[in-house]
């Protein structure tokens, strides 16, 4: 298998802050991979670092073959990249700003295919300012796609967009996936990781908590939580042995424990335990 990225012992330092601690991970050619993490986790500046933007401490880093600390324009032909907030171009139309970023292209897609993947074709003549933030968004990673890459990075990208909006997104992105372009999505919605990834890496502050398939991430739920309501209110307590608790429960109340449920730790409690902010 040749690996569109692989990474070993990622570090990066800015001044006496650590903000990438030893990461390692590989992408396969297609994958979605993402990179879930809190403010600070470290995501952009993995990011910024593979697509040859920003020159790492140590370790070794690999996309498509090559060191990106050395980038040169046949490989940058081969990646796009989102990045989380863009220049605005407010002025421009939007089919010639798209036009504009794939003449930088060897082999641009047409700006009218650029436009309709992101479902912005109605926009062509659009003014950039007259756009909402979401379609703002998907202009961005039209720009991001014209260049057909191999490889795209996806920093953040719907942060700000409505539920309807994400859907739609999450719908282009498995499309470009199931074209064989391989994408690195860094995202705070645990939700848009477990519809989107192939699998996740949990980061946080640098290091890499969980590197799983969504399923195994969820798997690991052994804890549950068991509520009722006693005397001073309801109460609640986590447990891996729920019939010890149980039994607590029927001797101090007999068996009438009010509102009396046991579940499943969620998804969610599960990330916030990884990344040590215990709900
Ligand atoms: N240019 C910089 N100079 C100094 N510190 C930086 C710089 N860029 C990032 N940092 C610090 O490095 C750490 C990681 O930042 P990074 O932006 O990579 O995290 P992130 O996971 O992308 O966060 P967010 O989700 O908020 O975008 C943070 O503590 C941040 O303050």
């Amino acid at each position: 298998m040749s690996w569109v990225v692989e990474v070993e012992g990622l570090v990066k330092r800015y001044g006496r802050k650590t903000a990438v601690d030893g990461v390692s991970f590989r992408i396969a050619p297609g994958e979605v991979f993402g990179l879930l993490g809190p403010n600070g986790a470290g995501k952009t500046t993995i990011v910024q670092i593979l697509a040859g933007l920003r020159q790492r401490g140590s370790g070794q880093v690999s996309v498509l073959g090559r060191d990106p600390a050395k980038p040169r324009r046949a490989w940058r032909d081969r990646i796009g990249v989102v990045p989380q907030s863009t220049n605005d171009h407010a002025d421009w139309r939007v089919g010639e700003l798209v036009g504009l970023f794939g003449r930088f292209f060897a082999d641009p897609l047409p700006v009218s295919e650029a436009l309709a993947q992101v479902g912005l074709a109605d926009e062509h003549d659009q003014l950039v300012r007259k756009l909402s933030g979401g379609q703002r968004r998907r202009l961005d990673v039209a720009i991001g796609v014209v260049g057909r890459p191999e490889l795209l990075f996806l920093d953040e990208p719907t942060t700000g967009f409505d539920p309807e909006a994400r859907r739609e997104f999450w719908r282009f992105v498995r499309e470009l996936s199931g074209r064989g372009t391989a994408i690195l999505l860094t995202t705070h919605y645990l939700d848009e990781a477990e519809q989107l990834a192939d699998r996740v890496c949990v980061l946080d502050r640098g290091v890499i908590r969980q590197l799983a398939t969504p399923a195994e991430l969820g798997a690991h739920r052994d804890d549950a939580v068991v509520s009722w309501t006693g005397p001073a209110g309801p109460e609640q307590v986590r447990t891996d042995d729920v019939n010890a608790v149980l039994r607590g429960l029927v001797d101090r109340f007999g068996w009438q424990v009010q509102d009396l449920q046991v579940r499943r730790l969620s998804l969610e409690e599960r990330y916030l335990d990884l990344i040590g902010r215990s709900s």
